[in-house]
């Protein structure tokens, strides 16, 4: 199906204008083009998710730069806003004034595909709060299935908050999701820290059906896929996830050698992993520095992944190969991750980046 687009595209700043309805333009120049470009939910909110935030916050400075694309109204279109992190990336949308998503998984699909729609990794909704809090996460994967949490996007729904709501300086908000509560703050200079909560282990609760040990925990299992033995540890970011660092043939795997597209798929769908698997393979550079690439249930090879990379640090550290502070290099840049021992929850500091504004018919 075709999707007629209106981009709008700040390349130095981040300063809003109003479109015309069929131009985009950069707005750091006086330049100006048009283009014509041509989703299941089962989860639970499991209150051990709950967490309390811990987080200092100044006061926000709210600006008085126009918002207008932003506030867009205009009906007949949705208006998102387009960001990244490290490369993956996501439509957002702004459904303050709804308790439901405004699309359909099926448009997401159509939205995600990389040729005959906007191209993205995922679709994600910021939705009133619940619970007490201040937003409420929605986000659909580009298959259309819909995950418990994403921690990219929720760096770029940090951002994308911040910009709705004219925030400056140092801020934090809280945000309801599938995985629970999670606390972003963004930081002066833009990046984002998130206390992204505490990891789960229980097998049965991440979920896996490979033997957990007297801890109820998968650390260092054999499974064999695809007739290759390979030692996982599953971790669940409120997502699940399957970490390997060796197979039976390497003991240290070297990520670059991978053929990630064709085992990618195979750990996504083992029989072993009852609402699939994300999976990460890392190769340890050293105690705190882990090189790791990603297969992402229902959006495949990406080139960042948040829960990922905080599921990866809790694996190195559960198997002994690295400490609770880590850099870990993705595909698209690095993210700092800490397993804090003190409340055993992760953090999670990285980039988020706006790409352009857009509208689609609806
Ligand atoms: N890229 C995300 C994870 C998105 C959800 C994932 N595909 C799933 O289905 O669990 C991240 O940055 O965490």
């Amino acid at each position: 199906m075709a999707i007629t687009a209106t981009i709008s595209v700040p390349i130095t700043s981040p300063t809003r204008r109003t479109l015309s309805s069929v131009n985009f333009f950069l707005s750091s120049s006086s330049s100006s083009r048009s283009i014509s470009a041509t989703p299941q939910r089962s989860f639970k909110y499991p209150n051990s998710r709950l967490v309390a935030s811990s987080m200092k916050t100044e006061t926000p400075v709210k600006s008085t730069t126009s918002t207008s694309f932003l506030h867009q109204k205009e009906t007949g279109f949705l208006h998102f806003a387009k960001y990244h992190g490290l490369g993956n990336d996501f439509v957002l949308i702004d459904n303050r004034d709804s308790s439901e998503p405004k699309i359909s998984s099926e448009k997401a699909v159509q939205i995600c595909d990389r040729n005959f729609g906007v191209g993205a990794d995922g679709v994600i909704f910021v939705l009133p709060g619940i619970n007490g809090t201040d937003y409420t996460m929605r986000i659909f994967n580009s298959d259309g299935s819909e995950p418990e949490m994403c921690g990219n996007g929720v760096r770029c729904f940090a951002k994308f908050v911040s910009q709705l709501e004219s925030l400056h300086g140092r801020h934090s908000f809280t945000i309801h999701t599938g995985a629970g509560l999670i606390v972003p703050e963004v930081l002066e200079g833009g990046n984002v820290r998130v206390d992204m909560g505490e990891p789960i282990l229980k097998a049965s609760d991440v979920p896996t059906k490979l033997s957990p040990n007297k801890d109820q925990a998968v650390v260092k299992a054999e499974i064999d896929v695809d007739g290759i033995i390979w030692n996982v540890t599953c971790v669940s970011m409120g997502n699940p996830h399957c970490l390997t660092f060796s197979n039976k043939e390497t003991q240290n795997l070297v990520v670059d050698e991978l053929k990630l597209a064709e085992i990618g798929p195979k750990f996504e769908h083992h029989e072993m992993f009852p609402a699939r698997t994300n999976t990460e393979f890392v190769q340890v550079l050293s105690n705190s520095h882990l090189k790791m690439r990603v297969w992402e249930r229902g959006a495949g090879a990406t080139l960042a992944c948040g829960t990922g990379a905080c599921a990866t640090v809790v694996a190195a550290v559960l198997e002994g190969r690295a400490g609770r502070n880590c850099t870990v290099d993705l595909p698209g840049g690095p993210l700092q991750i800490e397993w804090k021992d003190e409340d055993n929850h992760v953090y999670m500091t990285g980039s988020a980046d706006l790409v352009y504004y857009g509208s689609l018919p609806l």
